[in-house]
Parts: structure tokens; sequence; C-alpha cells
């Protein structure tokens, strides 16, 4: 198995560019298929990576703050004894740290604002997953015009637009308050400012840059947590050794911050495992031949469109003992890692297209569940079993749980979180010129460590 990946990963491959998001949603943009290693693809890439995504440290605030917010939301729940609904959560979470970081905004969980944010979101993914005739048989694209399907992906599109240009013209305001820190929009706006790329950056690349950004981080992230807390509510005695390693290192403190994570070796064998089991993007972004070339031992024509298999090469038996064991233990010790060398894990794909979100997901995923783990005891909600959880996922680019994940916090977190009210209210009850309200009591108690 390894030897035909690293003979693919050798191919030529380029992404397909009729499949490629910022095409697909296309901004008009002949000039966005670029051809996959000009000049151009290549210095597009170089400023994602380079000024975009390299210094992954400056957007660890937001993402401590936004986990900082989920851990309050779980505490107001738990108050109220509601199972949590962790899917539902972590979307939030992690399209509340992408928002942030690609256009410096944070939206209210309520408004309406996050509302039409969180619809964009939905129909932009249902937009790239589903089947269209004119990717695959281009001859019958003639049917997507029957099917509604190009006047729907017209529709979004130009919603999308309209979104995009708000932000922009936001960003381009003068009275601007300016901020502490650029987000990507503004790093791209200043690029273009000041002619920083060697090729003429429109406001449609910047649109296209930013969605593939908006798009790619947001489920990926939030899967990745979502299947890790599956596989841990499964294997009781890992969620246990991880929930001990996490609260040995971390004692009183209250919060695990970016910097812990190292010192954390067991969490992150758990989240490798689940890169293994549970590949988030299970067939990568499709390639395309450049020419005639020989995969293990099959000829492969020029131009065909090649699908690499990330979930089965993660659960290959030549290149995993027991592959369908979920054992963290196994990376122990271990030098397999996902950044793109080991071709037996490659959930970020690998080669020139490796995702360059990684180590910003990577954090997200770590720091989110290092704090699920660290602040409250997961139990299966009331009349399920830890049989009932499924590994079924809806049809998409991207391997989401079909069934929403919703777990109780243990009884004895509860009590301990009842008992503080109690005291807090006693306490304050004898302070009672001062006028508060009882939210405000919560959000106290919740920025205690429970
Ligand atoms: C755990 C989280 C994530 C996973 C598992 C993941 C996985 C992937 C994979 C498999 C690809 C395709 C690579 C290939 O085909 O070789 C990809 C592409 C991409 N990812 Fe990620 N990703 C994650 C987080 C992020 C984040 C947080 C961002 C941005 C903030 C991001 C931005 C991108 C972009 C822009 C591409 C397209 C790159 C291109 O077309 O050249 N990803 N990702």
């Amino acid at each position: 198995m390894a030897e035909a990946v690293m003979k693919t990963h050798d191919l030529d491959f380029c992404s397909r560019p009729s499949l490629c998001g910022a095409r697909r949603l296309s901004y008009n943009a002949s000039d966005l298929s670029f051809s996959p290693y000009s000049d151009y693809w290549r210095e597009m890439r170089k400023l994602c990576v380079v000024h975009l995504f390299s210094r992954v440290q400056k957007y660890s605030p937001i993402q401590e703050d936004e986990v900082a917010r989920l851990v309050q939301k779980i505490c107001r729940l738990s108050i109220d004894s509601k199972p949590v609904n962790l899917s539902e959560a972590m979307m939030c979470l992690s399209s509340s740290i992408i928002c942030r970081v690609d256009f410096g905004k944070r939206y209210d969980d309520e408004g309406a604002e996050r509302s039409r944010f969180d619809g964009l979101l939905k129909e932009s993914e249902a937009m790239l997953s589903c089947f269209s005739f004119s990717d695959y048989f281009p001859f019958m694209g003639w049917i997507d015009r029957f099917t509604g399907f190009f006047s729907r992906l017209e529709k979004t599109s130009k919603e999308l637009d309209i979104f995009y240009q708000q932000l922009i013209n936001e960003h381009l305001d003068p009275n601007r308050q300016k901020p502490e820190q650029e987000d990507i929009l503004d790093v791209l706006l200043r690029i273009q400012k000041d002619r920083d790329f060697p090729f003429d950056l429109t406001i449609d690349h910047i649109k296209a840059i930013l969605m593939d950004v908006f798009i790619a981080g947001t489920d990926t992230t939030a899967a990745t947590v979502i299947w890790a807390m599956c596989f841990l509510m499964k294997n009781p005695k890992c969620l246990k050794k991880t929930q001990a390693e996490v609260r040995d290192l971390i004692g009183t403190k209250g919060f695990v911050n970016e910097e812990d994570i190292q010192g954390l070796t067991y969490l992150k064998a758990v989240i490798k495992e689940t890169f293994r089991l549970q590949t988030t993007v299970p067939l990568l972004v499709p390639r395309e031949t450049l020419r005639t070339c020989s995969v293990g031992g099959y000829q492969v024509p020029a131009k065909t469109l090649v699908y690499v298999n990330a979930w089965a090469i993660g659960r290959d038996p030549e290149a995993w003992e027991n592959p369908e064991e979920f054992s963290p233990e196994r990376f122990i010790g271990s030098s397999i890692d996902y950044k793109g060398l080991n071709f037996e894990l490659i959930p970020f794909g690998a080669g020139r297209r490796v995702c360059p979100g990684m180590h910003m997901g990577v954090a997200a995923v770590e720091l989110a569940l290092a704090n699920l783990l660290y602040k409250f005891d997961w139990e299966m909600s009331t009349g399920m079993n830890k049989k009932d959880i499924d590994f079924d996922v809806v049809p998409g680019l991207t391997t989401q749980k079909k069934m929403l994940l919703s777990l109780s916090l243990g009884r004895l977190m509860i009590k301990h979180c009842t008992v503080m009210v109690i005291n807090l209210l006693l306490n304050l009850s004898s302070l009672y010129f001062l006028q508060f309200e009882p939210h405000s009591i919560i959000m106290l108690i919740n920025t205690m460590h429970v």
C-alpha cells in the first residue's frame, strides 16, 4: 500500500479546477482556474502559506477566547441539567474562530447575522458536495440547467458575493477603527494596495481566498473534535487516560492554554488515531493527471480524474496492525505524523496541495478537546448506551456525523456546579443592595474552575 501511495504522490497530480470551491461558487472567474503549476498558482499558494497561515501563534488568543466561551456555554447548560449538543457547539466554535481569523467579526450565537452566516455556510457546503453532471460528464452539463442546479448555484454565488463585498467595504471604510491585529482580509487588502504580489491581485481573488478558508476551515475542525469524542466515549479507558493526563498537567490552573498542549502526549495520540480512523476529508481534493503515468502497475491516462482514498489508507491492514481498533497507544513513541511525509496517514493530504491550515486546524482541535476533557466529566445521555454511538456520515466532501452527538455531564459535575451556585447566591444575597441578574451570577461561576 505504502508503495502505491508513494507512487500516487509522485505523480504530477493537480486539483481539478472544476471541483475547486472558488471556481464552483465562481466569481465569474476564468482567471481563477489558473493552471495548477503556473507561476500564478504558485504565487497564490505562497501568499496563503507565508502571509496567512504561517504564524499560527498569532491566532492563539482568538482560539483560546472562543474555547473559553464554549466552556462557559457548556457550564450554563450543565446548571439546567440539559444534555449538551456537542455537534452544534463545535460547529459554532469553529465557525466563530474562522470568522474572527478571516474577517475579524464575532457574530452573536443567537443573532440574525449569525443565522445568515450559518445559512450561507450550509448552502455553500451543499453546493460544493452535491453531484453535478457538468463535473463528471461535461457533455451532459445541460441537465444541470433543468434540475435547477445552475440557478441554485448562481443564487448562492450572488449571496456570497454580497456578503464578501459588505465585509470588504467595511474593511476599506476610512472611519473603521484600526484593529489591534490584522485579520486575513486586512492582510489581503494590504498586499493588494501595496502591490506586494507579482500578479494582479483582484477583489475576486480575495473573495475566492476568503471563501476557501471559510469553507475549508469550519467543518473539518468541528468534525475532528466530534469524532474524537465519539471514539473516547466508546473507549472509556482511553477517555480516563486522556482526562488524567490533562488534569495532572493543568492541576487547578483552570484552563488549558496553547502552550500547555506540548505536554499532552496522549491527547495528541488520540487526535492522530482519530485522523487515522475517521479522516475528515476522506477523498482529499480531487486530482487530475497531467500526463499518462503508472500507479502500482496500472496505467493511468492523462486527464483522468483521480481520488486518493485517505480513509482506506488509514485502515489498510498492510500499513496498520489491528486497523479497525481505536488504539492511540500505537502513536506513542512512533515517528508517524500527519504532516504529509508519512503516506499511511494523510488526513491533510500531501505534496503541493497539502492543507495550508493544518497547524491552525490542529491547534483548534487540541485546545477544544483538552478543555472539554479537563473541565467536564462526560456521560451518555439518558437512555443511551455507548454502543449507540455510530459513525454514520452525511454524504459530502467532509465526514460529518449523521446523528448529532449529544452528551450529558456527570452527576457529580452538575452537583458541584449547583452547590457553587447556591453558595454564591447565599453570599451575594447578603449584599442585597447590589443589583444583579441571575445571568451574571452564572457567568461568574463559569469563570471559576469547576
Ligand atoms: C482538522 C482540520 C482540518 C483538516 C482535517 C483539513 C484537511 C484538509 C485536506 C485533506 C485538504 C486537501 C489536501 C489535499 O488534497 O492534498 C485541505 C485543503 C485545504 N484546507 Fe484544510 N483541513 C483542516 C483545517 C483547515 C483550516 C483551519 C483551514 C484554514 C483556516 C484550512 C484551509 C484549507 C485550504 C484553503 C485548503 C485548499 C488548499 C488548496 O487547494 O491548495 N484547512 N484541508
